[in-house]
């Protein structure tokens, strides 16, 4: 049986009087793209935020590559092992492309502050090793030959690729990502699917919160859809598209 990457089960989160997610849970199996969607204000989200240490939960239990985690912080959720983009892209705007890539390489490294500050042999050979890994990681996104150019000069579809590539490079059990086609042109769309498609064959997995559906249907293994913070549905993308609820929901019949 294939193992499971992500299995969170239970999450709750109320935001004063509001319910934003009532006992949400999904299980991801390793190599696969899993989508999550639903209309605005659905607890889309808040459930990214949640599993990835930015808001605390009410309830809950998280799983990741079979041990259990506490998201309590960011960093030790990426030290845990899930990597996140941001819908609102969050790069060091004035670092090189490759700088970027480097710092999120350096939370699998060794030699620390001192290091950093005596330049020993050990950090300089580990810095050569970063900024060669992170060019390599810039070619596989498509984006290598921006190496040198500052974060903020480069494309709205290219910034979001470099994202990518940082979140790879901290070796993730999990990428999560939010909206990455958020204001895409449907040329850098295509290229988008296609590395994503790209980084599931080579076994990574994927959780992706998106709004354009037709993207998440053509590339998703699997899909949970949350409406008002409830789980209405989960499944493949066909079963999911035949859903009634899912239907209502989407065509604002079901309350909105
Ligand atoms: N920090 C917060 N404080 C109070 N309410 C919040 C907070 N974050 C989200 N909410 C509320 O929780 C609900 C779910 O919001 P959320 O942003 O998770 O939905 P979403 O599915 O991601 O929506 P969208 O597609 O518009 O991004 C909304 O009603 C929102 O107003």
């Amino acid at each position: 049986m294939t193992e499971a990457v992500l299995r969170v089960a239970g999450i709750s989160k109320r935001f004063g009087g509001l319910q934003a997610l009532s006992d949400v849970g999904i299980t991801i199996l390793k190599g696969q793209v899993y989508g999550l969607i639903g209309p605005n204000g659905a607890g889309k989200t808040t459930f990214f935020n949640v599993i990835t240490g930015l808001y605390e939960p009410d309830s809950g239990t998280f799983e990741l590559a079979g041990k259990a985690y506490v998201p309590s912080a960011v960093h030790e959720v990426a030290k845990a092992g899930i990597a996140r983009t941001f819908q609102n892209i969050r790069l060091f705007p004035d670092m090189t492309a490759l700088e970027n890539v480097m710092v999120g390489r350096h939370i699998r490294t060794s030699s620390g502050l001192m290091g950093a500050i005596f330049r020993t042999r050990k950090f300089v050979e580990e810095e050569r090793a970063i900024a060669k890994r992170s060019q390599e990681l810039l070619d596989y996104v498509g984006i290598g030959k921006y190496a040198d150019y500052k974060a903020r000069t480069l494309s709205y579809g290219d910034q979001r690729r470099l994202e990518i590539a940082r979140a790879l490079a901290t070796d993730p059990q999990l990428i999560a990502l939010d909206e990455p086609a958020a204001g895409m042109n449907s040329t850098e769309k295509v290229q988008l699917r296609e590395l994503i498609d790209r980084i599931r064959k080579d076994n990574r997995t994927i959780l992706l919160i998106e709004h354009d559906v037709k993207l998440v249907m053509g590339l998703c293994d699997r899909v949970t859809v949350l409406d008002y913070g409830k789980q209405i549905a989960e499944g493949t993308p066909a079963d999911v598209q035949k859903n009634q609820k899912v239907i209502e929901a989407y065509l604002g019949t079901g309350g909105h």
